[in-house]
């Protein structure tokens, strides 16, 4: 893609959207149109349209999304799926009417069956039954991936999808309730830490496994598969599945991520598991073997890019973005 081109990036303020322009204007693409919430509505059809017929950008990245951890997932169902499908659906059939050729979206890991084989390879889609905590949201996720094959088949579009295990970093949203698992126990390990307390409460058994990807490395992945050609991305991925997995390919448990965030944060108290909060899907390893092929990696391990937000938390603990 030519340097020049107009690149709208949907969700720009927020943890993943904030870190693909930073990818982008690294990589000289300094062209990057994008608008707020509060200026566009991405769930206004009139109001998307009215933005893309104006700026007719040359490619769009969709990383805006309702998003939230287990327990938001959990109790705001509706909002998850309606929001999520309405916001696909608006930008996908606006770059399509505007003439705009290159599109990623963003899915998610959650699209698995709950009981997928493990590592869970691209071919897993719609063979199961979906985790029940966020299957409104997963179901929304998968429609988005329908969406842009089904634009690809009918108009030959280069809609891609990519589809993040779960993500952390600076920018993540650290609400005490609504979060991930990753800045929740930030939060709370870092306060507890301050008071001095002698235990913090993770939610769940523990057992759960879960492979954290840092932003950074999820913003990389996301313009290499934006800005691959044609050739070699249709040689790696059929046109009836068209979706690429990226993750770092290692888990842990989630026992483990704390025992890693409390030297992380520095917290010496005890750990108190709270089984009467989910666990979710036991686990969700991805296989990142077609994201290989097609040339990318991960580089930051978990301790690091836990360090590397943890550093971030306390330079930013005073206007954090808690959502
Ligand atoms: N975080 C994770 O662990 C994972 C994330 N993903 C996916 O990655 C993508 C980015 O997620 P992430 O950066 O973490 O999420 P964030 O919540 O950090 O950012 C989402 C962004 O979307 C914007 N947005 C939400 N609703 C609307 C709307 N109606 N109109 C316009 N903008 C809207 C938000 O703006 P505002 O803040 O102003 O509301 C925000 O900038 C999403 O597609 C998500 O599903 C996938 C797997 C894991
Ligand atoms: C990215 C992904 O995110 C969501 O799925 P999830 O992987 O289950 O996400 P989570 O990060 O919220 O939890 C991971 C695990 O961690 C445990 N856990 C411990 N202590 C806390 C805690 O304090 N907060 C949270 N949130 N979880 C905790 C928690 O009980 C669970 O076992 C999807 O809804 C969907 O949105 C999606 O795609």
């Amino acid at each position: 893609m030519n340097k020049s081109a107009k690149i709208y990036v949907a969700g720009h303020r927020g943890m993943v959207g904030s870190a693909i322009v930073r990818r982008l204007n690294a990589l000289g693409y300094l062209n990057i149109v994008v608008r707020t919430h509060a200026e566009l509505d991405l769930c206004n059809q009139a109001a998307v349209n009215g933005f893309f017929a104006d700026e007719k950008p040359d490619a769009v990245v969709l990383a805006a999304a309702k998003v939230g951890g287990i327990h938001a997932n959990n109790t705001y169902p509706a909002e998850f799926i309606f929001q999520n499908l309405m916001m696909e659906c608006n930008v996908v059939q606006a770059a399509h009417a505007n003439n705009c050729q290159h599109l990623l979206f963003l899915g998610s890991s959650c699209i698995y069956p709950k009981l997928a084989e493990q590592p869970m390879t691209e071919t897993a889609l719609l063979t199961g039954t979906l985790e029940c905590t966020n299957e409104p949201y997963a179901v929304a996720k998968i429609a988005g991936i329908k969406l842009c094959e089904s634009y690809n088949r009918q108009y030959g579009r280069n809609y891609r999808s990519v589809m993040p295990t779960n993500l952390y970093g600076e920018n993540d949203n650290f609400h005490p309730e609504n979060s991930h698992v990753i800045p929740a126990m930030m939060r709370r390990f870092h306060e507890a830490k301050v008071r001095g307390d002698s235990e913090v409460v993770v939610w769940g058994t523990g057992t759960p496994m879960r492979e954290f990807l840092y932003v950074d490395d999820m913003a990389a992945a996301s313009v290499h598969v934006l800005l691959l050609d044609d050739d070699t991305y249709q040689t790696n991925t059929q046109p009836m599945l068209s979706h690429i997995n990226v993750g770092t390919g290692v888990d842990c448990t989630i026992r483990e991520l704390a025992e890693t965030m409390q030297r992380v944060v520095g917290f010496e108290g005890k750990l108190v598991f709270d089984t009467t909060k989910p666990d979710g899907t036991p686990r969700k390893l991805m296989n990142v073997d077609r994201l290989k092929k097609l040339g990318w990696e991960y580089s930051i391990d978990l301790e690091t890019g836990l360090k590397k937000t943890y550093a971030w938390f306390l330079n930013n603990v005073e206007g954090l973005r808690q959502v």
